[in-house]
């Protein structure tokens, strides 16, 4: 199958973007690993596919595919991808969009100043719903992983996080603990492990070991939950600034029951084609 591409990052947390309204795209999770391959394909954390609406009131829908082929829920740097996407390849030219996802429909805005600001939709701390096998919905939870024990906030933004506070992410065990949290049993649907240094009342520190594609420089959805799991524990104020290794993103959060916006950049690299 031949294919014309753009690739795109959200604070260097990068994709493959498919067009599949003006191109018939179906493709295998081997055809996926392929796209994503930094050696045999293009390389990218995830694929992001555009596709029509499905329903009345929604201007698309978004498939997001790890790099290892799974298809996840939710994307919040890629969701700012999306916009620009279909605003630069002349699919739309509203400035908010409302995209339709595995988890339900998010509401992308694309700034006068060129940044991306998100609602990200409410964040879910029940356990069951994350999901999180718990015995309780204390909102720090020990984990045994290996060798010692963690301690981690569980939270849902359409995909599941488990968010853990440390000293300082430069020194943060991720190469290890990352795929120990990311295929813990308490986790069935896997997860992605968040390392929080918090900075002060309104900044944090933030490296994530994502499920299905390692360490990102970057990753939205789990800015939005470390910030969510800060709020709750009384340790963050909002909005706060998230320094990743990509570079800064805002969350907002005004607490249960209450959605999150995320703003934050949107660049398109290049654009290709490739047969796979
Ligand atoms: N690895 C995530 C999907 C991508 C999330 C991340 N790239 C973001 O910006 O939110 C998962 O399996 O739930």
């Amino acid at each position: 199958m031949k294919l014309t591409f753009v690739k795109m990052h959200g604070l260097g947390n990068d994709f493959v973007v498919l067009d599949g309204i003006r191109q018939s795209i179906a493709l295998t999770p081997a055809q996926l690993r392929l796209l994503a391959d930094r050696h045999f394909g293009v390389g990218c954390d995830q694929i992001l596919l555009v596709e029509e609406a499905r329903q009345p009131d929604v201007d698309f829908r978004y498939r997001i595919f790890n790099a290892d082929g799974s298809e996840v829920e939710q994307c919040g740097n890629g969701a700012r991808c999306f916009v620009r996407f279909v605003h630069e390849q002349g699919l739309s030219a509203k400035s908010e969009i409302r995209v339709e996802t595995l988890c339900g429909v998010i509401v992308p805005r694309l700034e006068d100043d060129g940044t991306v600001s998100v609602d990200m939709g409410v964040p879910v701390l029940a356990p069951a719903r994350i999901p999180f096998l718990s015995a309780s919905d204390d909102l720090v939870q020990t984990l045994r992983i290996a060798d010692h024990e963690i301690a981690i906030t569980a939270v849902g933004m359409g995909n599941p996080h488990a968010v853990q506070l440390v000293d300082d992410v430069a020194t943060a065990a991720v190469e290890h603990e990352g795929p120990l949290i990311e295929r813990h049993p308490c986790f069935p649907q896997r997860v992605n492990a968040g390392f929080m240094q918090v900075v002060d009342r309104q900044a944090i520190r933030l490296r994530v070991f994502e499920r299905g594609a390692g360490e990102t420089l970057a990753c939205g959805t789990g800015a939005c939950a470390a910030v969510v799991a800060g709020i709750s524990r009384g340790l963050l104020d909002s909005p706060v600034r998230v320094e990743t290794r990509g570079g800064m993103l805002n969350i907002a959060w005004n607490g249960l029951g209450t959605p999150v916006l995320m703003t934050g950049p949107a660049v398109t690299v290049f654009k290709g084609e490739i047969e796979v």
